[in-house]
């Protein structure tokens, strides 16, 4: 992203410090990621899409009156990526873009069901995310691993092709990590799908369900009672509801936050009323991520530099937020220990420049 989406309110220096450090990204969506050129470049390959073919249009095309219509432009995009290479060039250029920013491991959601559905070969899907992982891999030092997200309001049907996409050995990818639900909660009872979370956690993924961002405390309850959540996307409105804090706490279940992402689905009606403040004073685990950047005029150092205005950071404070991050990730016990030690010595250094 560009100089300009930078949180303006952030001292110079304390962005350059964002810049470099070493971090995760937990809540980040596959289509959601795609860059203005790729989206343009898709649009212009299918004239029949109502998407913007010039990127400078984008921004107003990206502009949500509220969460139903986001995900109504999000379901466009997703109309745009029709053939494996389109999944594969995404896929890599999403990496491309994590890399710039200094992400050493990421967990990408990817909406499997939304492409198969749409006429993609499922062999030829997880082929060409792997394709992509391990180009990105070897070439940008990213790692990247794969949450697979049932689209909750497109019913059991999907969850059924998500559950089964993920867990038959022949298909499911090496990536793969964890099983999510995501769309719209409003009529879409988390509760429904924990026969597909049984599944998926008896295959040995994790569970990460979206909850708590467009509907109360209960939806967080829910996803914790129902899917078994070890991680919550969003749960902005956990901080309605005290109990639920001090159990998120206790538990170390953590909340993949995404501030400005609340703000352009209008979940949250400004920067200053997050409820990021509260999360932190009751001791949850707090992770900072971008969800869909391009399609919130955002990206991961971004994030890092409202957070710190929001929670009063300063180096340090980023630095243990950034471990956050890798501490609640999926990633090996190895793999953990060195990004943290990376954290570690570029705050050092930075510090005692
Ligand atoms: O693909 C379909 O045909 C389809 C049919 C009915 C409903 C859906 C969806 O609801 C897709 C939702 C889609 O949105 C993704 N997403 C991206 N950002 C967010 C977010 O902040 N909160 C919730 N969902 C989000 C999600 O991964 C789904 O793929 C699709
Ligand atoms: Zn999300």
């Amino acid at each position: 992203m560009t100089e300009h989406l930078v949180d303006p309110q952030t001292p110079r220096d304390l962005k350059a410090f964002i810049a470099g450090l070493p971090k995760a990204e937990l809540h980040v969506h596959h289509v959601g990621s795609a860059s203005p050129r790729i989206v343009s470049e898709l649009a212009a390959r299918h004239p029949d899409s109502k998407v913007p073919t010039d990127p400078e249009a984008l921004a107003d095309y990206f502009t949500f009156t509220d969460f139903a219509h986001f995900i109504e432009v999000y379901l466009s995009v997703v109309d745009l990526i029709r053939t494996p290479e389109d999944v594969r060039l995404l896929t890599y250029e999403v990496a491309r873009e994590l890399a710039r920013q200094q992400v050493r491991y990421a967990e990408l959601t990817i909406t499997p069901f939304s492409s198969t559905r749409r006429g993609i070969d499922e062999r030829a899907f997880m082929d060409a995310i792997e394709d992509a992982r391990k180009a990105a891999e070897a070439e940008f030092g990213t790692v990247l691993r794969w949450c697979f997200d049932i689209p909750g309001e497109a019913g059991l049907e999907a969850a059924e092709e998500t559950a089964r996409l993920a867990t038959d050995d022949r298909l499911r990818p090496e990536g793969l990590v964890s099983f999510g639900l995501g769309g719209p909660e409003v009529g879409v009872p988390r509760p429904q799908f924990k026969p597909y979370f049984d599944r998926a956690i008896a295959a040995g993924l994790h569970s990460v369900p979206h909850a708590g961002e467009t509907t109360g405390p209960e939806t967080v309850w829910d996803a914790l009672t129902h899917l078994r959540a070890e991680r919550i996307g969003h749960g902005t409105s956990a901080a309605q509801d005290p109990k639920l804090l001090a159990h998120l706490a206790e538990h170390r279940i953590a909340l993949e936050v995404c501030p400005t992402s609340n703000i352009a689905t209008r979940a949250v009606r400004t920067l200053d009323e997050h409820p990021i403040k509260e999360f932190a004073r009751a001791g949850v685990v707090v992770t900072i991520n971008s969800d869909d950047p391009p399609m919130f005029g955002t990206d991961l150092q971004n994030e890092y530099a409202v957070a710190a205005r929001l929670l009063g950071l300063d180096e340090r404070g980023l630095a243990d937020l950034a471990k956050n991050a890798v501490e609640v990730s999926f990633l090996d016990d190895a793999g953990k220990t060195r990004i943290k030690g990376e954290i570690d010595s570029y705050t050092a250094e930075w510090l005692g420049r």
